[in-house]
């Protein structure tokens, strides 16, 4: 059972409120003229990963202070607890055990007496057969046809992992396409469908719980498209596998267990990239790239496991993310990726962590009065720059940053690199640095302006920088690198919702919507005017049926 403490009542919480008056008077750029040492003491380096956290608005105490509120939070208990399989998804009573799907050693897992980890390693040998089977054209479709494209139809955590990772490794791609359908608008699936053959096409219906609305109807759609052009029923067991953990539903479905992938409930929808939901990455870049991403993410989850507070990446993030979102009341964390292939990175840790740690109440089932997880969003640089980089420079906001870059690309492409990379440093220099009163004037005297010109346009020129960045320079992204990566920003998350003292791994908020959507669905059966709602709901609805008529 996790540690139900309120981090507000701690000691080091108390002192932190004190510390935060002297550091917030503080600019970054005195803190490192003070500091010979402040990037030596305030980064890290694991394998290929290399976190500079020195550009955040601390000192030595403050991290100090971070890691005894960790510490009075019972943190350490709380990594054992989920490692040792604990039931800690407490609201649904389950363990939480993605760290069992890339667990590549001989430690055993044990979940209600039995150990996981022969039947994790049954699913990947399965995965394995089937991939290789497909990738070297050895499955044939209906018609004798090897496949050329995937499919995979899922939402939230069965599409967002696999196409993050999946676009994010591009590089490592083979022969087959991969299209990714989540979004109940048929337009999804009609568009995706207008692009594929049904001879060989090889459809992923991958749904933990295998009766999520958006996935079923995309299901259906595409074996009814499949079925009429061209697919006979018996084709149906060579074009449609299922990724999921509900065996009875994937063969009411009509897919044959022979081609389903299992998992189990102690592998959250938004942890589950790992299971078979990420067949269709397998598929794309090769299992043994697949089994890359999982080592890497071993590496990061020994390392989460082992490594004091002081040294561990996941958990100096999470500190640093609650310095930020409890003491200078930030209310958004930006990830930015200078990887152009890591475009949906920040896409995929909006659900990882805003669906995780979205949470009012805490562990004692109590209302909080502090603030938990903070609005993720990001786009890769430098396209941000020329898009909201201004409010992250000179708006009234705090906005803390993650920048993530590789040193290798895998296009090399004249001086791209280069250039890209210099903006990545650029960046995060002009955001602690900003540029001063004096300084803007003496820029302005070099352009020939006036005295009264330059006095009128000085003040808008002004940026007050100390604005908090992480660097997260890597070698090169690589499946390995990758993997690690994404644990490191998972752990993190299971951090701060432990300091949060709330539960991480449920996501009951998403629940209402689906059921009134459930309750609405059938009142939009007929044409008749609605009256079973408020005003506003009423209103659209009716206007929605009276519309929708004229199209018929
Ligand atoms: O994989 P499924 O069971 O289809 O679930 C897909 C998604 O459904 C809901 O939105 C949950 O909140 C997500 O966590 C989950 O990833």
């Amino acid at each position: 059972m996790l540690p139900k403490i309120n981090f507000t009542e701690t000691q080091a919480y108390q002192y932190l409120t004190d510390h935060f008056i002297e550091v917030s008077n503080q600019h970054l750029r005195s803190l490192f003229a003070e500091d010979s040492e402040r990037f030596n003491k305030f980064s890290l380096q694991f394998n290929d990963i290399l976190l500079d956290y020195s550009k955040n608005r601390i000192s030595d105490k403050t991290m100090a202070l971070l890691t005894q509120l960790a510490k009075e939070c019972n943190l350490k208990e709380a990594i054992d607890a989920m490692f040792a399989a604990e039931p800690i998804n407490e609201t649904e009573g389950r363990a939480v055990l993605h760290i069992a799907l890339r667990n590549q050693g001989n430690e055993r897992i044990v979940v209600d007496g039995v150990d996981v980890m022969p039947d994790v390693k049954a699913v990947l040998d399965k995965m394995e057969m089937f991939c290789n089977s497909v990738i070297s054209g050895e499955w044939k479709g209906y018609s004798g046809k090897a496949i050329t494209d995937i499919v995979n139809i899922g939402i939230g955590g069965s599409d967002l992992g696999p196409v993050m990772v999946y676009e994010s490794l591009k590089a490592y791609r083979n022969h087959l396409s991969l299209h990714f359908v989540s979004n109940v608008d048929g337009t999804h699936i009609a568009e995706t469908l207008k692009k594929v053959n049904p001879e060989t096409t090889l459809f992923l219906i991958a749904s933990k719980t295998f009766t999520t609305q958006e996935t079923m109807a995309n299901a259906h759609s595409a074996r009814a498209w499949f079925l009429n052009n061209g697919g006979a029923q018996e084709g149906v067991a060579k074009h449609f596998a299922a990724l999921s953990t509900n065996a009875k539903a994937v063969s009411e479905f009509g897919i044959d267990t022979k081609n389903m992938f299992g998992f189990w409930d102690w592998v959250g929808g938004r942890y589950s990239l790992w299971s078979a939901i990420g067949t269709s990455i397998a598929l794309g870049i090769g299992f043994d790239n697949f089994k890359a991403l999982l080592k890497g993410a071993h590496e990061m989850d020994k390392h989460f496991r082992k490594a004091e507070f002081e040294q561990n990446m996941p958990v100096i993030l999470a500190l640093l993310g609650i310095w930020y979102n409890n003491f200078f009341e930030a209310e958004s964390h930006a990830i930015l990726p200078y990887d152009q292939y890591m475009h949906r990175f920040a896409a995929y840790f909006q659900q990882g962590d805003m669906e995780s740690n979205g949470k009012n109440v805490d562990r004692n089932g109590e209302a909080v009065n502090y603030q938990t997880g903070p609005v993720i969003w990001g786009e890769p640089g430098t396209n941000g720059q020329h898009a909201f980089y201004q409010l992250i420079h000179q708006g009234t906001k705090l906005i803390p940053c993650d920048f993530i870059a590789p040193a290798q690309s895998h296009n090399k492409i004249g001086s791209h690199h280069t250039l890209l990379l210099s903006n990545f440093f650029a960046q995060t220099e002009a955001l602690m640095n900003g540029k001063t009163y004096e300084e803007v004037v003496a820029e302005l005297k070099t352009s020939g302006k006036s005295e009264a010109e330059i006095e009128k346009l000085a003040p808008f020129k002004v940026f007050e920088g100390n604005r908090p960045t992480n660097s997260i320079l890597v070698k090169k992204i690589t499946p390995e690198t990758l993997g690690a990566l994404i644990a490191m920003y998972e752990h993190k998350i299971f951090v701060q919702g432990i300091i949060w003292n709330i539960f991480s791994f449920d996501q009951w908020g998403v629940e209402l919507g689906k059921q009134l959507a459930n309750k609405i669905l059938p009142e939009l059966e007929s044409d008749t005017k609605i009256d079973s709602h408020d005003a506003s709901t009423n209103g659209l609805i009716n206007q929605y049926k009276s519309w929708r008529r004229d199209s018929k």
